[in-house]
């Protein structure tokens, strides 16, 4: 099981969206990582086929996407970022529509439907309108329905935006136990979210993917550059201001505890410190601070 995206560029009208991305990607969870407009839903939208690059190709098993059509539907699972939920649809009646679209056969459609929404702790909800849930509520029903054709391939465009952190938490292992035997790609604004799920990180910037790899080894290229200083309350906002702040608290003592990433230790009393995978999105996207 193996998807390649092979130099893939989308431009829209002089911007190119999405520029020469390439990548292999194996079973495992990705986490797409990005600042907003960095192009992470116009490659998801290129991965699920519902946007044709402009150059370049997707291939699912050395096939280009493109040509497969149906094929490739039925094994993919896709949870986009606008995803209408049909507010006077109960959750069952959503997940059954959802199913007869999939071409679920009927006979198999209701107990799959109940199983699924079991499993991501809907079933008392089953028959309440969706209307009346929470975020995290439609989030999981929304991941309930992209796991319907037990796809090989599932995109989720920032499955936890908006959610709680127990509602968050409660996402990731819901994640964790469906990503099994799959390339499960997740866009978020949220580095935490990555750090826990994701088997390897995707760093996109302006279109291109900059980085790649485990979360520690990531991680690991801004060792060295993570440093902690006190200082005054007034020098900790001057500090803040000028440098790439990843964190300010306050001691005990009421000094400020200021967390920096730079090349050079920012004062002569700073100590380096274990980087975070925070520190190391601050640090790569401090231009756009
Ligand atoms: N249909 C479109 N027509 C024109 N420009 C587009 C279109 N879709 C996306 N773009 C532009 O492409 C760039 C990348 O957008 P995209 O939505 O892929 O970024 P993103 O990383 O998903 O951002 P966000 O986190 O805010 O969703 C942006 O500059 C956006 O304005």
């Amino acid at each position: 099981m193996e998807l390649s995206l092979e130099n893939v560029t989308r431009r829209f009208g002089q911007k190119d969206a999405v520029a020469g991305v390439s990548a292999v990607l194996k079973p495992g969870v990705y986490g797409l990582l990005g600042a907003n407009g960095a192009g992470k839903t116009t490659l998801m939208r290129m991965v699920c086929d519902v946007l044709r690059p402009t150059s370049g190709r997707i291939a699912y098993n050395g096939v280009d996407v493109a040509s497969m059509g149906e094929e490739y539907r039925a094994l993919l699972g896709y949870l986009p970022q606008d995803f209408g939920y049909y507010p006077d649809f109960t959750a069952m009646d959503f997940m059954l529509y959802m199913a007869a679209l999939k071409g679920v056969p009927r006979r198999k459609a209701r107990s799959l439907c109940a199983d699924l929404l079991d499993e991501v702790g809907l079933a008392d909800h089953a028959k309440a309108k969706i209307r009346t849930f929470s975020g995290g509520m439609k989030q999981r029903l929304g991941i309930a329905q992209a796991v319907l054709n037990n796809p090989e391939v599932l995109v989720l465009d920032e499955p936890t935006a908006g959610l709680d952190p127990k509602e968050r938490v409660r996402f990731r292992n819901l994640i964790a136990g469906f990503s099994q035997d799959k390339i499960v790609l997740l866009s978020t604004h949220i580095v935490s979210d990555v750090e826990y799920i994701a088997d390897e990180v995707l760093l996109m910037k302006s279109g291109a993917l900059i980085m790649r790899g485990a979360p520690e080894s990531v991680v690991a290229s801004v060792a060295g550059k993570v440093w902690e200083c006190r200082a005054s309350a007034q020098k900790a906002a001057r500090m803040a201001e000028e440098l790439c702040a990843s964190n300010v608290h306050y001691a005990s003592d009421g000094a400020a505890v200021v967390r920096v990433v730079s090349d050079e230790a920012p004062t002569e009393e700073a100590r380096s410190v274990e980087p975070t995978l925070e520190d190391l999105y601050l640090y790569t996207f401090k231009e756009g601070r």
